[in-house]
């Protein structure tokens, strides 16, 4: 699980995660939700998978833009921790943005 991805499995990995794009050692996505209270329930749903996971994403937000950023810190780049932790994330924005 903590293994770096090689190359053709981040590849393959992304093409299930469009929303995603590798950026060396890390994937990033943009979500824009419709207001600043809902993305802080992204936030907040994140921080809650994210501690159930116990892997962390890097999280900018700008009112109501938030940028996620996931890498494995303690292997130096991208593992399959990230790949699910992306899918999740995925998730929580979907949820927000149907209950909006
Ligand atoms: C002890 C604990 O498992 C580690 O410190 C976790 C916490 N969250 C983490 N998050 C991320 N993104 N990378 C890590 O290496 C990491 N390590």
């Amino acid at each position: 699980m903590t293994e770096l991805l090689s190359d053709d499995r981040i590849q393959a990995a992304l093409e299930h995660l469009p929303e995603w794009h590798r950026d060396g050692g890390a994937i990033l996505r943009e979500a824009k939700l419709p207001s600043f209270p809902r993305a802080i329930e992204v936030v907040n749903r994140v921080a809650e998978l994210a501690e159930s996971a116990d892997h962390h994403p890097d999280i900018d937000i700008r009112w109501r833009t938030l940028r996620f950023s996931l890498s494995t810190h303690s292997a130096g780049g991208l593992t399959e921790k990230d790949v699910s932790l992306a899918t999740e994330i995925d998730g929580a924005v979907d949820a927000v943005m149907d209950a909006s």
